[in-house]
């Protein structure tokens, strides 16, 4: 049977605001979003009987949770299709990492999944079934590096240079809720267009709650920063650092790697998973 195999790229929050508090709890967010080329890999293959069946388990995810099974079975209800799908997941982003595995994985189910069940839904339709699943599902959808508003639904795309990052991966796994929870939290940032230009975006305000209880990422954001302006993505738990070429950020990950976990990876404002889809439509309309 034919499979389709499309790659489910990691992010990183280049900085990070919070600007404020919505009476439902979430946190009004501004942010910018660039894509990295490493990432999980999913294989996706039609099944006629109606059945979602993801083949790779993932320790400590039960089935039923796993935000490809929601991604895939909320598709297929909210669509009314007979068809199912074999998945298959090949494992790379760490989880709890700030990177958004998770979201980047559901993000590529929705858009195999509406390719191969050939659905008419266009991306707007699909952003908002991925926002339903996660705040970080609809940049994933877009594909495109982004300026992000309200939970980071609100997304305009822009264009930041595309370095070569060192992104720690300390050992640790940071509950998203824990963070945001957090009494000591900064949530009253100012909005782009009421700040000052010399205070720039310069900052993610989850870094100084999540250093202060995770000692292990308070030690990789030392490390790195001994090499770079090193900074928190998400709320953590992995840290990133930029770099002009990729002989550099391989040789700082060298001299790191006696204490720190990583790697190196390309920044990216086009999504792997859009060029891979660009160059089958491409092959499929020649
Ligand atoms: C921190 C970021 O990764 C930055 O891109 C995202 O804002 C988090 O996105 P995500 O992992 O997709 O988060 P979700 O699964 O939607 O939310 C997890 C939990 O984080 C909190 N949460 C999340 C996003 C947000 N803007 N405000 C919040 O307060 C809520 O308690 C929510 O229950
Ligand atoms: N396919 C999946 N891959 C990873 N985690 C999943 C998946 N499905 C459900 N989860 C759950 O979601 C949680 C968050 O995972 P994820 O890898 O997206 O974290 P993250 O990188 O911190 O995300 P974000 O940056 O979006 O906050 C995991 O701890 C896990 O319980």
């Amino acid at each position: 049977m034919q499979k389709l195999t499309l790659p489910a790229p990691a992010k990183l929050n280049l900085w990070l605001h919070i600007i404020g508090r919505r009476a439902d709890g979430y946190h009004e967010l501004e942010t910018v979003f660039q894509f990295l080329d490493h990432g999980d890999e999913l294989s996706f293959a039609l099944r006629d009987d109606g059945v979602i069946r993801l083949h790779t388990e993932i320790e400590a995810v039960p089935h039923d949770s796993n935000l490809i099974v929601r991604a895939a079975r909320m598709l297929q209800a909210q669509s009314g299709t007979t068809l199912g799908a074999d998945i298959w997941l090949t494992k790379v982003l760490p989880m709890g990492g700030g990177i958004g595995g998770g979201s980047s994985d559901a993000a590529t189910t929705l858009l195999a999944l509406a390719h191969l069940w050939q659905l008419d839904w266009d991306e707007d339709r699909l952003a908002a079934l991925g926002l339903s699943l996660g705040a970080d599902v609809p940049v994933f959808v877009r594909g495109h590096a982004a300026f992000a508003q309200g939970v980071g639904e609100q997304l305009t795309p822009v264009d930041p240079i595309e370095p070569w990052y060192v992104v720690l991966v300390p050992q640790v796994s940071v509950s998203t809720v824990e963070i945001f929870s957090h009494p000591q939290l900064t949530r009253d940032s100012l909005p782009l267009k009421m700040r000052p230009v010399p205070e720039g975006n310069s900052r993610n305000d989850c870094q100084p709650v999540v250093e202060q209880n995770y000692p292990e990422v308070r030690n990789a954001l030392n490390s790195l920063g001994k090499f770079t302006e090193a900074r928190l993505t998400g709320t953590g738990s992995c840290v990133f650092g930029a770099f002009p070429s990729k002989a550099e950020a391989d040789k700082v990950l060298a001299l790191l790697s006696a204490t720190q976990t990583g790697f190196v990876a390309k920044g990216s404002n086009i999504s792997m998973l859009h060029r891979k889809l660009q160059s089958l439509v491409k092959k499929s309309s020649a």
